[in-house]
């Protein structure tokens, strides 16, 4: 299992910083990943999760390069999951995309300038509630133990529940 979770939001200060962790390291992650895992190479198989956000699917208007850079990690996984050869190496490649959730990066992008006291950021806030760190790890679960869901985009947030995005297409069963 490889988890490419490792991700900013540092939309002005460092905004090249975002891609080069938020992109760049979950590409480089999922490489290595299908060098070392990949049946085709030696490896025993296994599953990729790839973790973008709910930012990854919809605009949001006051962090556009972290939006950017969840974009991508969406749109790569899938890319990446629909290739012929994905059956033969043995992995699945899939993607987490949780709501706004109670860790560090959310705590300490509040306090951050322009978004602090900002009246439409807590009217969003407030209209999509704050999933807790159990209840995303209730979706990843269910992301990591489902066998033939390569591709899939999984969906978390606390209005909504746990879900996959979109029709679920059933590319490249293991
Ligand atoms: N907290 C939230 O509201 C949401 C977070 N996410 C995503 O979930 C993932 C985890 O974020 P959180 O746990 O919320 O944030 P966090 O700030 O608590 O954890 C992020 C982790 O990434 C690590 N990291 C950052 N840059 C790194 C680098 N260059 N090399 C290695 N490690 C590095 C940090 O050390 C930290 O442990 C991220 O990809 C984030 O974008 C997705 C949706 C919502
Ligand atoms: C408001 C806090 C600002 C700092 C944000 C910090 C971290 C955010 C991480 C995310 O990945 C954001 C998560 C969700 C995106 C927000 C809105 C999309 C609305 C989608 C929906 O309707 O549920």
């Amino acid at each position: 299992i490889v988890v490419n979770n490792a991700g900013v939001n540092l939309e002005n200060e460092s905004w090249r910083t975002t891609i080069m962790v938020n992109v760049i390291g979950v590409i480089e992650g999922t490489k290595l990943a299908e060098k070392y895992m990949s049946k085709t190479s030696g490896g025993r198989g296994g599953v990729v999760v790839n973790v973008a956000s709910t930012a990854g699917l919809t605009p949001v208007f006051f962090m556009p390069v972290y939006v950017a850079s969840k974009y991508s990690v969406v749109g790569f996984t899938r890319s990446v999951a629909m290739n012929p050869d994905v059956g033969r190496s043995g992995l699945r490649f899939v993607c987490l995309c949780p709501g706004f959730t109670d860790t560090s990066l959310l705590s300490s992008g509040l306090k951050s300038e322009g978004i602090s006291g900002n009246k439409l950021v807590e009217e969003l806030l407030t209209s999509t509630g704050i999933n807790t760190v159990e209840f995303v790890v209730e979706g990843f679960m269910q992301l990591l133990l489902t066998d033939d869901n390569n591709g899939g985009v999984m969906v978390v947030t606390k209005q909504r529940g746990i879900r996959y995005h979109g029709r679920q297409r059933k590319v490249n069963k293991l």
